[in-house]
C-alpha cells in the first residue's frame, strides 16, 4: 500500500552539535506498510517518528530514497492543531480540512454535523478557532481527521491529549476504525495502545529500524535497550 524504499532525511542545522551543520534524522529507512494493517512506531524522544509520519504523508520530501504509494490511495496525517486557521470557525476549519484529505465539497458538506455531534463541540463550533483551548483545539482535529475517511491514517501521539473521558471514546472510536478496513500507522509512547491496536511494530532508533515484527517481541527488545 505504502512503501519508503532507503529513505534518508537530514535537516541543516545552525547547531555546532551536528555533523558540519547537517542533522541526519533518517537514514536509510525501508519498510513496506500493508494494506488493513496497524503498523505502531516506537522509539526514544527525538529518534524521528514524527518526521517519518510526516514523508508518509508527503508533507516532507526525503532528502534521498523513494516512497512508494498506489496510485489514488489517500493518507492523512493525523496531529493536533495541524493546519487549523485560528480565524476560522470549527465548522469551516472541519470543512478545510476534510478536503484537504481528499473530499470534494460536496462530500465534504455532508461529514460536518456528525464531526460537530463527536466533537461535543456544541455552539463552539461557529466560533473562531483561535477561541478554543487545546483540548477543543485535539477534539476538533482528531474527530475531522476520523470522519473524514481516507486510505492511510497516520496518526501522531494523538490518543494521549483531551480529557479522560473523551480520550476513551476517540480509543474506542479508533479501535472501531482499526477492526474495520482502515490502514493505520500509529505512533505511540504507550505500550498499552501498542499492544491493544498494533499487529506489527517498528522500533525506532537514531533515525534507523531497530527491529520490526510482532508488537510483544518487539517492545520486549525497545525495553531492554533502556536497561
Ligand atoms: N524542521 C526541522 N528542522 C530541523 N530539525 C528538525 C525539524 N523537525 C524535526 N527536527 C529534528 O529531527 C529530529 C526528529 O524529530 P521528530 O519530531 O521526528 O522526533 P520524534 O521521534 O517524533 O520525537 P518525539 O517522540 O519527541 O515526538 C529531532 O532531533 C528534531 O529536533
Amino acid at each position: 500500500m505504502l512503501e519508503l524504499r532507503d529513505v534518508s532525511l537530514n535537516f541543516r542545522t545552525s547547531k555546532g552539535t551536528f555533523d558540519h551543520g547537517v542533522h541526519h534524522v533518517l537514514r536509510s529507512v525501508s519498510f513496506q506498510l500493508f494494506e488493513n494493517e496497524t503498523l505502531g512506531i516506537i522509539g526514544r524522544n527525538g529518534v524521528g517518528k514524527t518526521t517519518m509520519l510526516r514523508i508518509m504523508a508527503g508533507i516532507l520530501a526525503p532528502t534521498s530514497g523513494e516512497v512508494l504509494t498506489h496510485p489514488g490511495k489517500t493518507a492523512s496525517l493525523l496531529t493536533i492543531g495541524l493546519g487549523h486557521k485560528p480565524d476560522l470557525s470549527g465548522r469551516d476549519n472541519a470543512l478545510l480540512s476534510a478536503m484537504l484529505q481528499g473530499a470534494s465539497k460536496q462530500q465534504a458538506l455532508t461529514y460536518l454535523e456528525e464531526i460537530k455531534a463527536f466533537s461535543e463541540l456544541g455552539d463552539s463550533f461557529e466560533e473562531p478557532v483561535k477561541t478554543y483551548s487545546s483540548g477543543m483545539k485535539s477534539r476538533l482535529g482528531f474527530t475531522t481527521a476520523l470522519l473524514t475517511h481516507v486510505d492511510i491514517l497516520l496518526v501522531d501521539e494523538i490518543l494521549s491529549v483531551g480529557d479522560a473521558e473523551f480520550r476513551k471514546k476517540a480509543e474506542k472510536a479508533m479501535k472501531d476504525r482499526i477492526c474495520g478496513d482502515q490502514t493505520v500507522v500509529f505512533v505511540s509512547h504507550s505500550e498499552g495502545q501498542i499492544t491493544d491496536l498494533c499487529d506489527r511494530v517498528l522500533w525506532i532508533d537514531q533515525g534507523r529500524v531497530c527491529a520490526a515484527g510482532e508488537p510483544g517481541e518487539v517492545l520486549d527488545l525497545y525495553r531492554a535497550s533502556m536497561r
